[in-house]
């Protein structure tokens, strides 16, 4: 799993361990790693040009020192000193090692600045890390900008200045890395968009920080993580214990969505998928899946005549008016686990008592049916994920999955999951009723919300990969049925540990 942690957090650790080392040991190893990074972006390092964008912190120390190791290397390296002050011991070390400086008294505008930036091989940012507080300031920002023409490779110090290390929150300019190496552990931040998507390549350099670290705010499930959770089936399994979930959606007017979801928790592996919904989804979904037991549903029918569930997914594509609510109190009434979705979300946000349940509640909102259900702008819920899907977890008393460009899985009192699959052409219509039935399926096979939606965001995650991607690289679009059939080759391989 891997762990992420918010500024505070590092800074506490940091001092833990300097309190038992050499002043200064941490910083080297920081510019130990960072100039290791920069040599391995470049072709080669003699003769190359380098270019540290210098804060008045000790991000611009990192970025100083790791300077000095590429100038004794041949690297022509020169600095960019933005603050009104500097790391004096780093940019002394730069010096002696052949660096050299170049202020900003003619702004950032100075052709000067951007001669060296748009010759650079490499730009570092060392503008601001874990100290920076809200949006970047000038001339900061202008550098950043500037940084955003740059031709080179750009390697962000720590964290890409302009992004909260510790909640992924970009309020104005910021850095767009090509590379982010981070120190000691990762930041929350940086896993998180919008901040996540300026990051690059992330790499994590150990400086000794582990012991000192505490039970991380923010985690990331790892293949192995998930190959270990998903349900597989023994020697005494059948259709019943592997799981049966029922599936509530569609309508006369949207079937799609209904075929969709059960194809998602037909491919997941449930042992049986019983689908309840109108005459019109009813005969779509038998004729596309043979596999599902189904069954329709007239208006004032309860569901809990279709037979036994074990988990239910109510939502996709059902429709918002009256019957529809009524179908989905009739599901939600069960005393088993239950996701809500799409449709589903709609209705409750106008009558949230529909997600007070007392069995385990998953919803899977993006950003504009978290923000109807929170009364919320779906904007402003995109520009604060972590802190939201959080709120909603306390507020509503249920599992949040939040979809969109990072998804996260929230549940009050522990860690926020981040999904780390995927990939920008999963943003098309159907993808989520997929989703749904995946995670449906995985409630029903026994996993518990928490763990039955990041593992359903991962497997997902890989299976939309796999219908992008192609045989000779790079990625197209997809339709969210691909998605259903590349689901068994995905979870195969991650079984596998491929
Ligand atoms: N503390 C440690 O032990 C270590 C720290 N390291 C480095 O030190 C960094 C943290 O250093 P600092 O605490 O000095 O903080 P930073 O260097 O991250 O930033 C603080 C400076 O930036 C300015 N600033 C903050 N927000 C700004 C904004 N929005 N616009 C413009 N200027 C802004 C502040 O006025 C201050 O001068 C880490 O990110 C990492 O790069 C590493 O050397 C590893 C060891
Ligand atoms: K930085």
């Amino acid at each position: 799993m891997l762990t992420a942690y918010t500024s505070d957090e590092i800074r506490t650790a940091e001092r833990a361990l300097m309190a038992l080392l050499p002043e200064g040991t941490l910083m080297r190893r920081a510019a130990t790693a960072l100039a290791v990074a920069c040599v391995e972006a470049l072709p080669r390092v003699y003769g190359s040009r380098v270019v540290l964008l210098v804060g008045s912190g000790d991000n611009g120390g990192d970025a100083l020192y790791a300077g000095a190791l590429l100038a004794r290397r041949g690297a022509r390296v020169d600095a960019v000193l933005a603050g009104k002050r500097v790391h004096e011991d780093g940019l002394a070390e730069l010096t002696r090692a052949g660096g050299r400086r170049l202020g900003l008294s003619q702004g950032t505008s100075d052709p000067a600045v951007r001669a060296l930036v748009d010759r650079a091989d490499v730009l570092v940012d060392g503008l601001v890390g874990i100290g920076g507080t809200g949006a970047l300031r000038e001339p900061y920002a202008g550098l950043a900008r500037l940084a955003a023409g740059a031709p080179g490779v750009v390697v962000a110090v720590d964290v890409p200045s302009g992004v909260d290390a510790s909640t992924g929150e970009v309020e104005g300019d910021a850095v767009t890395a090509h590379l982010t190496v981070t120190f000691g552990a990762a930041k929350a931040g940086l896993l998180i968009d919008p901040g996540a998507s300026r990051v690059g390549a992330l790499r994590v350099a150990g400086i000794g920080l582990g012991p000192y670290l505490p039970e991380p705010g923010v985690v990331a499930l790892t293949g192995p993580d998930v190959a270990g959770r998903l349900p597989r089936p023994g020697a005494e399994s059948n259709k019943y214990r592997r799981g049966v979930i029922g599936v509530v959606a569609g309508s006369d007017r949207f079937t799609g969505a209904a075929v969709l979801a059960v194809a998602g928790a037909v491919r997941a592996g449930a042992g049986l998928v019983r689908f309840a919904g109108a005459a019109e989804p009813v005969r779509q979904v038998r004729a596309r899946w043979p596999e599902a037991v189904t069954a329709v549903v007239s208006p004032g029918e309860d569901v809990k005549d279709v037979g036994r569930v074990q988990a239910w997914v109510v939502g996709p594509g059902m429709g918002t008016d009256d019957d529809a609510h009524a179908l989905a109190a009739s599901a939600l009434a069960a005393g088993v686990p239950a996701l809500v979705d799409a449709d589903g979300l709609t209705l409750a946000a106008r009558d949230r008592s529909l997600l007070r349940r007392a069995a385990p509640t998953l919803i899977t909102p993006h950003t504009g049916e978290l923000g109807r259900l929170l009364g919320v702008p779906a904007d402003e819920i995109e520009a604060r994920r972590l802190y939201y899907a959080r709120r909603a977890a306390a507020e509503l008393g249920v599992t949040v999955l939040l979809k969109g460009s990072t998804t996260l899985v929230a549940e009050e009192g522990g860690p926020v999951r981040v999904n780390l699959t995927g990939t920008p052409w999963l943003a098309t219509g159907g993808t989520g009723d997929v989703l749904a039935g995946i995670a449906g399926a995985y409630l029903a096979g026994g996993l518990s919300a928490l763990d039955a939606a990041s593992c359903a965001a991962y497997v997902h995650g890989l299976a939309g990969r796999a219908a992008a991607g192609g045989p000779g690289g790079g990625e197209a679009p997809i339709a969210a049925l691909d998605i259903a059939r590349e689901l068994p080759g995905a979870i195969r391989s991650l079984v596998a540990g491929g």
